[in-house]
């Protein structure tokens, strides 16, 4: 049961937690969310984001399996566990001002270009009109590179991975994670939403010109 923190309004919980439902629905029924994997979180405010408890399965989620944690990822108001990576939820809200939705989903392509591309530690995009679906990307002529990272259960392991590439000032729209699958986020739903389609697209695309120019 989550009680709400008096800084929270109920219908701005209740708003992130439908938001959240709603579009992991719609994610699974892609087949992007299969066996209970991935999840989801909003920002909620300053201090805490919405998040999705650990090991629900994600095409039938209610408010009820969503719960609320502050930056640091712990939980606030309810003893359910949240997600396992809530770490790297909370790395995005705390690096990335912008961000107010984080999504995570296991496709199969993700998965695959995951394992294809960890040796080189980066998906290169280039010249595909689709990479405009990313904000601040205005030309198929620029470079989108999505680094791969190596996959652990230990998440400050990863989420200092993260950090490292963040510091040396690098660009992040999203990344993959080996064997694992994508994150990405963006300033709203809508916005998040388009950045994982665009490049659930973009790597499936990369993996075909991998297969046919082989
Ligand atoms: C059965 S999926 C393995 C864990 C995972 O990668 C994932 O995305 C779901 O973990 P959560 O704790 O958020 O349910
Ligand atoms: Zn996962």
């Amino acid at each position: 049961m989550q009680e709400l923190p008096s800084s929270v309004d109920p219908a701005r919980f209740a708003l992130c937690a439908d938001a959240i439902a709603e579009a992991a629905r719609e994610l699974a029924l892609l087949g992007w969310t299969p066996a209970t994997s991935s999840n989801f979180s909003m920002r909620v405010n300053d201090e805490l984001a919405a998040i999705t408890i650990s090991g629900r399965d994600k095409g039938r989620l209610g408010r009820e399996d969503i719960m609320l944690v502050d930056m640091a990822g712990h939980a606030v108001g309810t003893h359910a566990r949240p997600s396992a990576e809530t770490g790297l939820h909370t790395q995005a809200y705390r690096r990335l001002p912008h961000a107010q939705v984080v999504l995570h989903t296991h496709s199969r392509t993700q998965s695959v270009a995951s394992r294809l591309f960890a040796r080189e530690g980066v998906v290169r995009l280039e010249g595909w009109e689709l990479q405009k679906a990313i904000t601040g990307y205005t030309t198929h002529e620029s470079v989108l590179d999505i680094p791969v990272f190596p996959n652990t259960q230990y998440m400050p392991e990863l989420v200092a991975r993260i950090d490292a590439w963040l510091d040396a000032g690098k660009p992040l729209h999203a990344y993959l994670i080996d064997g694992h699958g994508i994150y990405t986020w963006g300033a709203d739903m809508a916005e998040a939403r388009r950045h994982l389609e665009a490049l659930e697209f973009l790597l499936a695309c990369e993996l075909d010109l991998r297969r046919f120019s082989a």
